[in-house]
């Protein structure tokens, strides 16, 4: 039997097991996980059969697959306290932690660590997600198969050369935010003229699903899915004048660029 563990148990750890429990994956495997606050931790645990422990170092020594999903600048001063003490070719290490890619990993662990770097994002919950994975890392044809086991079920996973990964991460990863915001944003509108929020929100979410699963499935640039709504003269055409005026895909340009900066 496996056994994963979970170093954090916070928003994305928690999305991936909800994930794995609503698409029946790992079901077979030992789940435990430790946080910051163990009282807070064994109740969102409990509610996911997933064992909670006290410190770090007991899922590391535990975990044949070790999921890291603290934040990124706790790293290494978690990592720290036990860097010496483990034998590291015994795990398979999954990193989720933004920015902290393959070159991290080769200088933090020792020689015939087996690490790969990805960034998860939150619709993993409902086994809708998208994993992005650097392509470089350093694992067996089998440790692939164990990610893939453990990620193709509740997520789409998209391996992405080292000099792209980061800003694929950001797509993906943050973009939720985004969507939501988007999604928030046309709701507000539906609100102001007088529809129910619950409404409002159903047709936002509704739209921007179907949208995105008309674009996987067909392949349609999104400007050629565009242009089938904007009749000459007809009225979609005035609302993409109104955002271009406004700076609609300047913004969300911009909203990467941040986030690219900010590493
Ligand atoms: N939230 C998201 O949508 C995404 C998050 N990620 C990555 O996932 C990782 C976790 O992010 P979130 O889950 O959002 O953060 P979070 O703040 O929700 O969870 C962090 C977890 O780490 C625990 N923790 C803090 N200090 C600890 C310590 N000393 N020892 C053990 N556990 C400790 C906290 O108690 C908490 O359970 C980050 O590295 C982030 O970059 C990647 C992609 C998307
Ligand atoms: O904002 C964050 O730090 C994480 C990284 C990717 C999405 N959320």
């Amino acid at each position: 039997m496996t056994t994963v563990g979970f170093l954090g148990f916070g928003n994305m750890a928690t999305a991936i097991v909800d994930g794995w429990r609503s698409t029946h994956t790992a079901e077979d495997a030992r789940i435990l996980a430790c946080a910051a606050h163990f009282d807070a931790l064994q109740d969102k645990a409990q509610q996911r059969g997933v064992e909670a422990v006290r410190t770090a170092r007991d899922v590391v020594d535990a975990a044949d697959v070790l999921i890291v999903a603290v934040k990124p600048y706790q790293i290494e001063g978690i990592f720290s306290e036990f860097l010496a003490d483990v034998d590291w070719s015994t795990k398979l290490i999954i990193s989720l932690a933004a920015g902290k890619l393959n070159s991290f990993w080769n200088e933090l662990l020792p020689d015939g660590a087996r690490h790969i770097s990805t960034i998860p994002n939150t619709p993993i919950a409902i086994g809708q997600g998208v994993v992005v994975a650097e392509d470089a890392h350093t694992l067996t044809d089998a440790d692939l198969e164990t990610v893939r086991a453990l990620f193709e079920p509740i997520s789409t996973l998209e391996f992405v050369d080292s000099a792209h990964v980061s800003v694929a991460g950001t797509l993906a990863g943050c973009g939720p935010a985004y969507a939501a915001m988007f999604m928030e944003a046309l709701a507000d509108a539906g609100v102001k003229y007088g529809l129910q929020r619950a409404t409002a929100y159903r047709l936002a979410a509704g739209m921007i699903a179907g949208t995105g699963a008309l674009q996987l499935s067909t392949g349609l640039a999104p400007a050629v899915m565009k242009d089938a709504v904007c009749s000459p003269g007809g009225t979609t055409i005035q609302g993409v004048a109104a955002l271009e005026q406004t700076g609609f895909r300047g913004s969300v340009i911009s909203a990467i660029d941040a986030v690219e900066s900010s590493r």
